[in-house]
């Protein structure tokens, strides 16, 4: 049994996200997906909902088996107790494969590393960036 992670904020779900998950899930037969703290979010806008909530969505998609809320300070934690054999990396997320395999290494989890694929919109104002539809929000109901 291969078991994959993946992860990601999950704020507003977009066909961008299934397609990620369903791409992970892809890579093995089991998906957990670890849902970044809020506080951990810091290298773009805070997400709108809280944790639960978007672990709770997540956990509904048909192609995810597990969703849990990540670690508060190590993201290393939940990979040490899960002991995956993949972890799936969003095609832009800003996380370097060589150093979370290094740092697998380290910690003496054998574990591989790839990236999923990106989904482009298919139609005319399909929107796959949870940043993109709040930009819509404000600027069709911002006067409100
Ligand atoms: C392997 C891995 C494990 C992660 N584990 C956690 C975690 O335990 N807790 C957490 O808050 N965020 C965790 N994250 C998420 C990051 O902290 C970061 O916020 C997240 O990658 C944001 O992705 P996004 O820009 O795709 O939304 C993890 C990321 C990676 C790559
Ligand atoms: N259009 C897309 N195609 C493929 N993967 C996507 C797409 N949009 C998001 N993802 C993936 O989903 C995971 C979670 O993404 P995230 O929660 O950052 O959403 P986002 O819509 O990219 O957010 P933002 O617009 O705020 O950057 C990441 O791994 C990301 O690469």
């Amino acid at each position: 049994m291969t078991h994959v992670i993946a992860q990601g904020t999950f704020d507003l779900l977009h066909p961008g996200h299934v397609h990620y998950l369903r791409d992970a899930a892809a890579f093995g037969d089991r998906l957990t997906v670890i849902v970044a703290r809020r506080e951990n979010v810091t290298h773009k806008d805070p997400p709108i909902l809280p944790n639960r909530q978007r672990r709770d969505v997540v956990a509904a998609i048909d192609v995810v088996d597990d969703a849990r809320v990540g670690h508060p300070e190590d993201i290393f934690v939940p990979i040490e107790e899960l002991d995956p054999d993949v972890i799936a990396l969003g095609h832009d997320q800003h996380h370097d494969e060589t150093a979370i395999a290094d740092e697998l290494a380290r910690r003496g989890i054998d574990c591989e590393v790839r990236r999923a694929s990106p989904r482009d919109p298919e139609y005319e104002g399909e929107l796959l960036s949870t940043g993109r539809i709040i930009d819509r929000i404000l600027a069709e109901r911002g006067d409100r």
